[in-house]
């Protein structure tokens, strides 16, 4: 989490109107009151202004043809430029995200997919990305996230597709090469570890269930402080969490939402993983591609033979053109013997001028190229 700003200046903190001695608690409340009147009345007149925006863009069939992720980047960036503290950016980008998830169900909630049960990151990363007034569609796997938003069940999807101590999932890169669904947006979800119990007492405590990831990235808190309970590695942390409600000597590892869910209590208030910047990136599917924010990022696979020099003309077209290139992973084809795909993330959007021409070089060179998407920067 970003650290809340302070305020500038003495003089700042005098101009924005906070007074030098505070007065007594009843006249702060009665400013709070007026302020939140306001606040109020200023949400209602944008969700009236929202409407109006969905009716401007004429009779459309679903919530899923109002969704514009390109201007809700652009919002929250605008949010993030204009804050001076004392709120963290990322305090005020969920504020605003929950004000447009809330405008745009005012037509009809997006239906999200993610790997369930409740409780799990994933479910998290939606609530991140689409907020709380979507609505998610817990599925059994990845796989089955793809399915949903192919047959139209689900408006959008949100799979993991990579952590940053454990590496990229390659489920799914590997579903996106026999799938026709687009990368529509991506989360970074800040993954925090917790030990959860029912009595949320640690002397209680003989045996942990969580998933296998989530005991390598507590396994340095876990040697240190519970070296010698029982480790059962289980299908999910929500499952973990499932199971421990059910018995007193046991424990889970998950996420706060999964204590939530599953009515566990912290054990250790503060998260147990390793890894204090533990990371997940997720990345939004949908069956378009949406136009530029202004700061995007283009995903594509390209399939190629192994021949000498393959990789060295895949890669020059970008440089020629002064595109930076933020990943490359390689897996084999599944389509023929020795073929391989390159998934590459590259810094822009497939309408800008560079993009178009480096992408019609390289088709010049490699098998195939299939553009995944072009998609906003993860906002905080
Ligand atoms: O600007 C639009 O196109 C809107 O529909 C308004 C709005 C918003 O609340 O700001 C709502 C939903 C869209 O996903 C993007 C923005």
């Amino acid at each position: 989490m970003t650290p809340p700003k302070k305020p500038r200046s003495a003089k700042a903190a005098k101009s924005a109107g906070q007074p030098a001695t505070p007065p007594a608690l009843a006249q702060v409340r009665e400013r709070i009151d007026g302020i939140d009147r306001q606040i109020q009345a200023l949400i209602a007149e944008r969700a009236g202004f929202a409407l109006q925006v969905g009716k401007a863009k004429g009779k459309l069939a679903a919530a899923v043809d109002y969704y514009r992720p390109e201007r809700e980047a652009q919002v929250l960036r605008m949010v993030v430029d204009r804050n001076e503290g004392p709120l963290s950016d990322e305090l005020l980008v969920h504020v605003f995200r929950e004000i447009m998830s809330a405008c745009l169900a005012q037509q009809e909630p997006l239906k999200i997919g993610y790997l369930g049960p409740e409780g799990t990151f994933s479910q998290q990363a939606v609530l991140k990305h689409f907020g709380r007034s979507a609505h998610g569609l817990p599925l059994a796997s990845i796989e089955e996230v793809f399915q949903e938003v192919e047959n139209g069940v689900a408006d959008f999807g949100v799979v993991p597709v990579e952590n940053s101590g454990q590496g990229t999932i390659q489920v799914t890169l590997d579903l996106f090469l026999t799938s026709g669904l687009r990368i529509c947006g991506e989360v970074e979800l800040r993954v925090h570890q917790f030990l959860l119990s029912r009595s949320g007492r640690i002397e209680d405590i003989e045996r942990i269930y969580a998933h296998p990831q989530s005991f390598a990235q507590t396994a340095g808190w876990l040697r240190s402080n519970l070296p010698k309970v029982e480790k059962i590695p289980v299908s999910s942390n929500a499952e973990g969490a499932r199971r421990a409600r059910n018995a007193d000597d046991a424990a889970a590892i998950g996420g706060e939402s999964a204590g939530h869910v599953y009515g566990l209590k912290k054990v250790i208030m503060q998260p147990i993983q390793d890894d204090r910047e533990n990371t997940t990136r997720f990345l939004v599917i949908g069956r378009r591609i949406f136009p530029p924010s202004g700061h995007d990022r283009t995903s594509i696979l390209v399939f190629i033979h192994d021949k000498p020099g393959a990789l060295f003309d895949v890669l020059s077209p970008f440089a020629r053109h002064g595109i930076s290139m933020n990943r490359i992973e390689s897996r084999p084809s599944h389509q023929a013997k020795w073929e391989y795909a390159f998934f590459i993330d590259l810094a822009g959007h497939v309408e800008d001028e560079g993009m178009k021409s480096a992408l019609a070089e390289l088709e010049a060179h490699s098998a195939s190229v299939k553009v995944l998407g072009s998609y906003p920067v993860a906002v905080p």
